[in-house]
């Protein structure tokens, strides 16, 4: 009889070999073949070589300089060259800080960072944490390509494996932040396929930016570019006003009034020369805008018929503006003859969605409607700040060109605010800290990339500036040329 085993076998665990197809070619065909071969593995290693060079210039150069400079002239001539290139150096640094920054040091040191942090750990990164793929025994690894460091984040462009897509780099933003050492990292789409990694060591928005001092006059400034604070790569954070439509978004305490005192300490000038009306409406009883109501033409401090009436006025004006344009212009001008009005209304929600009066409600929603749809080319430029941003408050967010988001509970909230996929280009306004309030978000229509930036601090001793500034009485009123017979004729 024959005994059944105790045990069924394992099946066997082994992967199949694999052998390269050209090995099982007859002996002849492979000698045949065996030319180009070796032409084909030259090229490649040419390549690889080129691409090397291509990765770290300095690195390899150097080096070779000196090693040449060594085996031809001897060790003197090598101090020599050495001491040549420490003093060129010196005086770069000392003549222009900036550039020898930029295109020297940081330079240096993303070839640096590239092959002792990235490159190095690359591949373990890639597939403990499921980045990289196995199929049918062909790893698909995505690719590592340009690395730039800038000495609060290095920027890693990445090709990624087929059938992937960012979210699941996103899924992995705090391993892949670990993994590389870094305090975080942010996922930006570039392009298909092509996503770049921030990974960010510190915040250089950490400091508030001090507001600058008041100009004199307003010939300086540009309606289109209000420098109203600094962005994270230190240049000046510049914001649209002419022909834009502004909402800013925040939780209590994220510094939205930050975002407008700088706003309006920037107008200042204009509004002091007549070039910019200023008109306000606070629902918070005067809390924000009382701290300087000298600077507004008008100013209401709540919710009532009186905001309501403030609002359907400008909206009429926008109207009687937009008649006596049409045909003559496309956009607002000093030309006009008329003063660019700029509404803050603070609060927003509390005029077009907490108003216990439906009927007031709905005027105040249909006033903001029409200036937001219809104020940008008759120069009427509404900046509305809110703290909740669901569609139930504000249902009309898109007519807002430009979208500035401090900090926020939530990731949904960033999208409501930014609109759709500027998250994933690296907006996180929901991680934004509670330390740094004044930190924002921006995305204005027209530009693809968010920008983060930080206004400027406007303390309270600003505002005591500002309320002497706009009470002085030796200001300099702008004189506004004469309308053109078409726009007067328009108007009567
Ligand atoms: N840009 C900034 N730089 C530094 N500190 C700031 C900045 N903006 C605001 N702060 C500080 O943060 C705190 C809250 O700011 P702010 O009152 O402007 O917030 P908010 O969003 O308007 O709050 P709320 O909705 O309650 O009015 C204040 O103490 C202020 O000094």
């Amino acid at each position: 009889m024959r005994r059944r085993p105790l045990a069924e076998p394992a099946p066997l665990e082994i992967k199949r070999p694999q052998v390269p197809w050209w090995v099982l070619l007859p002996w002849w065909a492979q000698l045949l073949l065996s030319p180009f071969a070796l032409t084909w593995w030259a090229l490649l290693i040419l390549v690889k070589l080129l691409g090397l060079l291509a990765r770290y210039p300095v690195m390899l150069v150097t080096p070779l300089a000196g090693w040449l400079l060594y085996r031809h002239f001897g060790t003197w001539p090598l101090l020599l060259g050495v001491l040549v290139l420490v003093n060129i150096l010196a005086l770069w640094a000392g003549l222009h800080w900036a550039s020898f920054l930029r295109h020297g040091w940081y330079r240096l040191g993303s070839e640096w960072r590239r092959l002792t942090v990235y490159a190095r750990q690359w591949r373990t990164v890639m597939r403990l944490s499921e980045l990289a793929k196995e199929t049918r025994g062909r790893e698909y690894r995505p690719h590592l390509r340009r690395v730039r460091a800038e000495g609060w984040r290095d920027r890693v462009r990445v090709r990624m494996i087929p059938a992937q897509a960012p979210d699941a780099w996103e899924a992995r933003r705090e391993n892949l932040a670990h993994s590389f050492g870094a305090s975080s990292c942010r996922v930006r789409v570039l392009r298909p396929r092509t996503i770049e990694l921030d990974f960010v060591h510190r915040d250089p928005l950490n400091r508030p930016v001090e507001v600058p001092a008041l100009e004199q006059d307003a010939e300086g400034l540009d309606l289109k570019r209000v420098t109203v604070g600094r962005t994270e790569t230190g240049k000046p954070w510049r914001l649209r006003l002419l022909g834009s439509q502004l909402l800013v978004v925040g939780v209590p305490g994220a510094g939205k009034g930050s975002v407008l005192w700088s706003i309006v300490w920037q107008l200042a000038p204009a509004v002091r020369a007549g070039l910019v009306r200023l008109v306000g409406i606070d629902p918070k009883g005067g809390m924000e805008l009382g701290q300087c109501p000298e600077i507004f033409d008008r100013i209401v401090f709540d919710n009532g018929p009186a905001a309501v009436e403030l609002l359907e006025q400008i909206a009429a004006e926008v109207k009687e503006r937009a008649a006596r344009y049409r045909g003559v212009r496309r956009l607002w001008a000093k030309e006009t003859g008329e003063p660019l009005t700029v509404l803050v209304v603070d609060e927003l929600a509390d005029v077009i969605a907490y108003q216990a009066d439906k009927n007031l409600r709905e005027r105040a929603t249909r006033a903001v409607q029409t200036i937001t749809s219809q104020g940008r080319a008759p120069g009427c430029v509404l900046v509305g700040l809110l703290q909740d941003p669901r569609k139930e408050i504000v249902s009309f967010r898109h007519l807002f060109n430009t979208r500035v988001a401090l900090r926020l509970d939530e990731p949904q909230q960033v999208d409501m605010v930014l609109g759709d996929g500027v998250r994933q280009r690296g907006a996180a306004a929901h991680e934004i800290s509670e330390n740094t309030p004044g930190v924002v978000w921006v995305k204005e229509d027209g530009q693809r990339e968010p920008v983060r930036a930080r206004a400027f601090h406007v303390t309270d001793v600003n505002l005591t500036e500002l309320r002497e500034y706009a009470t002085a009485t030796d200001a300099t009123v702008h004189e506004f040329p004469a309308p053109s017979s078409t726009e007067g004729g328009a108007a009567a």
